[in-house]
């Protein structure tokens, strides 16, 4: 069984997902060029950040057109896991598997820096390692991250617990509901602005993102090698 980590040009935190997948999670894991056209063989695909085609027109507006998003789109529809960090989660919501979207930050700027979360969805196929409400620090590095929605989206997303990340503390980009990472409603769908794979080793500086992907492979079924 194993995980894809679909690269886009532009793409520059694949080997991140990459490695902390492979090296520190021992997980079966392949690289996916965007100009494949199928995710046959695959349980689970992954979607990295970036700056993918240039972040020309929007961020994540060019790559949802690539050869490859059909097969992430079904997969989707399947109910296997699909997960998006920061460019990856732009392509999802640009792809419409998610609600909403992420424009410029309020302040204009990137903002690259480590910022507290709380986990407010703890019972997700890639939270079931967190506690609810549980606080985090995550990295985050971005300019359009700014997540945005109409309300009946926002109170949609709420109701059905579908936030499963919230900036705990100071919002960084004037996001609505200071969101930080939602799901679809199926839940097998998840975005969000933070890194994860860029705190897998205290080496980074952080392992609160290793139990996300502990999380998936423990629910998503998917074999470890050995
Ligand atoms: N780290 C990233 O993936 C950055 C995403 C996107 N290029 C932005 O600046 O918002």
């Amino acid at each position: 069984m194993k995980i894809a980590v679909v690269v886009f040009p532009g793409s520059n935190c694949d080997v991140d997902l990459y490695e902390a997948l492979h090296s520190v999670c021992h997980a079966d894991v392949e690289y996916v060029s965007h100009q494949q056209k199928s995710l046959a063989g695959f349980d689970a695909v992954m979607l990295p950040g970036g700056f993918s085609y240039g972040d020309y027109l929007r961020a994540g507006a060019i790559a949802r057109f690539t050869n490859i998003m059909p097969a992430i789109i079904k997969m989707a529809n399947e109910g296997k896991p699909v997960f998006g960090t920061c460019n990856g989660f732009q392509i999802l919501t640009e792809a419409g598997l998610l609600p909403g979207g992420l424009k410029r930050n309020d302040n204009q700027r990137f903002v690259c820096k480590a910022v507290p979360l709380e986990v407010v969805n703890s019972q997700t196929l890639f939270t079931s390692h967190y506690q609810d409400h549980e606080r985090i620090v995550l990295p985050i590095a971005h300019a359009d991250g700014s997540y945005y929605a109409d309300e009946k989206t926002l109170d949609e997303l709420e109701t059905n617990n579908q936030v499963v990340f919230r900036y705990a503390t100071e919002n960084p980009n004037g996001s609505l509901h200071n969101i930080a990472g939602i799901t679809n409603k199926q839940g097998n769908v998840l975005g969000m602005m933070p890194h994860p794979e860029r705190a897998v080793e205290t080496i980074l500086g952080c392992t609160d993102g290793l139990r996300l992907f502990e999380s998936l492979l423990a629910n998503g079924r998917i074999k470890v090698e050995a």
